[in-house]
């Protein structure tokens, strides 16, 4: 069997009046991630875990941060857009794992929702798709609320 793993990181500022987009949902919250895209970082790092696991670069090559047509690009389209890639080289998704490190405010309850549009976009079942959250007490960047950053691992299935 054809397994391969895959591991994303990515990290997005914070600041006043940018929507905080995780997964697909809008948390209120007076932050949100500054980017090019709509820099829903999870997603972000989820679709990195997935290249990788399949070598097929990262989200800058495929997406370029200089490309007006990814200006507040929804990152969930852009997830079908590489789980759609995969699946043209004959990969099946396995089971992400993803970590969003953030000090506020608490997503455990849009975890639900989070995992639903994951699990959504990658044509996998809910229960291969886990989204989990931790601070890091307060203390670098995002203890200081000035970032957020979030880490995924993958493990997919070739033909
Ligand atoms: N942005 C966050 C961060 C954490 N959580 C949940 O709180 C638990 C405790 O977090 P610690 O950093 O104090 O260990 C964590 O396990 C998550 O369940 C959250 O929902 N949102
Ligand atoms: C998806 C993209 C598209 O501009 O999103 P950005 O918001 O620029 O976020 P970043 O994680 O810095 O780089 C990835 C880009 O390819």
């Amino acid at each position: 069997m054809n397994l391969r793993i895959g591991q994303g990181y990515d990290v997005h500022r914070l600041t006043e009046g940018r929507p905080l987009i995780l997964g697909g949902v809008t948390i209120p919250h007076p932050k949100g991630p500054a980017g090019h895209s709509d820099a829903d970082v999870l997603t972000h790092a989820v679709m990195d875990a997935l290249l990788g696991a399949a070598a097929l670069g990262d989200i800058g090559t495929h997406f370029p941060d200089t490309d007006p047509a990814y200006h507040h690009a929804d990152s969930l389209k852009l997830l079908e857009k590489v789980v759609s890639l995969l699946e043209q080289q004959g990969y099946a998704i396995v089971n992400v794992d993803a970590t969003l490190i953030l000090q506020k405010p608490k997503i455990a309850p849009f975890i639900p929702k989070i995992r639903e549009n994951l699990s959504r976009m990658m044509h996998t079942p809910l229960e291969t798709v886990s989204v989990k959250a931790t601070t890091e007490e307060g203390l670098g960047f995002t203890g200081r609320e000035e970032g957020v950053a979030a880490m995924a691992v993958c493990l997919i299935r070739g033909s």
